[in-house]
């Protein structure tokens, strides 16, 4: 519920305006003077306040400027209300970052919607705010190893390019992490990144995801649709497996690529773009040109600078400092912000393949903390039995000496014995269809999408 505060002079004015507030769902405090009003504000989170120009102890314009100075993390929005001789002043008050102001007799239905614009207006604010954060919260890529600080300074000379860049690597190495640094870098970062996962698309969707369509162009699409290509304009568009795109559609985003616009489904005249593309992929697509299922002028078009992402069992020597920053990000998100791992877990953790890399160490660092809730050290003992086939045999022993023995000795909860099961059988299904991951989710009853987001969920790596 929204918090309303209400400051003013006159008592029945305050009363009035309570009553009608309550009635319209707001939590309602009210106040008659400038200092108790500022007290209020400074110990209570309001999300809008009417304040009253004229106060017996002050002015409106003072308290105005004192929110301001108090450099709330969420001020409110402030409406000023003027009684007659003071328009002027709330004219100057809205220069002063006042939202708007009331003219007074106060009518009830101008009130009303108002408040209902400004409290709109600051969550606006606030989920942008928010989206800020978490941008640039993702948009660095952690890892020392020589591969991780050469991508670093690719990324560095790369960003603030428009040129396009084609990422390799396996599933859960980071790719778009990738992107999402290098938009963060770019001249691009105050707008949009939108990402397409073409693999996670049926088929026969992806040219209406990518271009949008217009009425009635597509079965069951009675209204208009944007997309994504549209939705990217002025920023970047991220398309992961690209790879996965039918010979028909690559024809339609290479011409989209050169002349930067494009033909909505069923439209008649052509949308015009300015949208930096980043392609990602974990197949070789050297192959799947020579096979005819890739393009290889849009390889070119999309390939003017490739940068590689080893998978972590080749950069083992990150897995402890991404460790650490997967288990501050959860221990902060389940309110254990002091939470610990012990050296023999993070040998352990070495000690292990993964197939799903960075994305399935961040799964098993959340899934360790929430199974253990009681834990402030992160042992040996806590973590999950991982598949034995992808114990390191390498001859990368474990700092304990240790190698080709289960993580831990615990035993499984079903959810982690049905999610093992699942990962086996769909991996065994994968090697009887020599890696095609269409004829494996034909002989599993799946569409290729449902399994292939299956795959990912259980960090089962991709390769086709
Ligand atoms: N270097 C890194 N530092 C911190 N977090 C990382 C790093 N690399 C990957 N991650 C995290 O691992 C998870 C998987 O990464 P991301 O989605 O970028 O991989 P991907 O290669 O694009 O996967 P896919 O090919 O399956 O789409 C994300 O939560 C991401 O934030």
């Amino acid at each position: 519920m929204k918090h309303v505060l209400v400051v003013d002079d006159e008592a029945d004015i305050r009363s009035l305006l309570e009553e009608i507030l309550r009635d319209e769902g707001y939590i309602v405090t009210t106040s008659g003077s400038a200092v108790e009003a500022m007290e209020l504000i400074r110990d209570a989170e309001y999300d809008a306040v009417l304040l009253d120009i004229w106060l017996p102890d002050g002015d409106g314009l003072d308290v105005l400027g004192k929110v301001r100075d108090l450099n709330l993390p969420s001020p409110p929005e402030i409406i000023m209300i003027s009684g007659h001789g003071t328009i002027e002043s709330a004219v100057r008050a809205t220069k002063l970052g006042a939202y708007d102001f009331l003219e007074k007799p106060l009518s009830l239905e101008r009130t009303l919607l108002m408040l209902k614009n400004a409290i709109e207006a600051r969550q606006l604010r606030r989920d942008n705010r928010e989206l800020q954060q978490q941008l640039a919260q993702t948009a660095y890529v952690t890892g020392e190893s020589v591969p991780m600080k050469a991508l670093r300074q690719q990324i560095r000379l790369m960003a603030p390019t428009n040129g396009r860049v084609l990422i390799f690597g396996e599933s859960g190495t980071g790719k778009e992490r990738i992107a999402r640094t290098m938009h963060a870098q770019s001249q691009r970062a105050d707008r949009v990144f939108v990402e397409l996962n073409c693999a996670a698309i049926p088929e026969n969707h992806i040219e209406s995801e990518l271009f949008g369509h217009r009425h009635g162009a597509v079965d069951g699409g009675a209204h208009e649709k944007r997309g994504t290509f549209e939705r990217a304009d002025g920023g970047t568009l991220f398309l992961d497996e690209v790879g996965d795109m039918s010979l028909k559609t690559q024809a339609k985003v290479l011409r989209a690529l050169d002349e930067q616009r494009f033909y909505p489904v069923g439209a008649h005249n052509p949308v015009h773009v300015d949208v930096r593309v980043i392609a990602a992929t974990n197949k070789n697509l050297d192959d799947e040109i020579a096979r005819g299922n890739f393009r290889e002028d849009l390889f070119y078009r999309l390939n003017v600078i490739p940068f590689y992402v080893p998978p972590l069992r080749d950069r083992i020597e990150d897995l402890p400092l991404l460790a650490h920053e997967f288990l501050q990000e959860f221990g902060r998100q389940y309110g254990r912000p002091r939470v610990e791992i012990a050296s023999d877990a993070v040998a352990a953790l070495q000690n292990y393949r993964w197939p799903g890399n960075v994305r399935e160490l961040r799964n098993v660092i959340e899934r360790v903390l929430i199974l253990n809730p009681k834990a402030n050290r992160i042992e040996r003992k806590h973590l999950p039995t991982l598949a034995h086939r992808e114990l390191r045999t390498d001859g990368v022993p474990a700092a304990d000496g240790s190698r080709g023995s289960s993580l831990a000795e615990g035993s499984r909860t079903l959810v982690e014995a049905r999610e093992a099961y699942e990962r086996d059988y769909i991996l065994k299904k994968l090697d009887d269809c020599h890696g095609n991951v269409s004829r494996a989710a034909e002989a599993l009853g799946l569409e290729r999408s449902h399994l292939y987001r299956k795959m990912k969920a259980l960090g089962v790596p991709i390769r086709e």
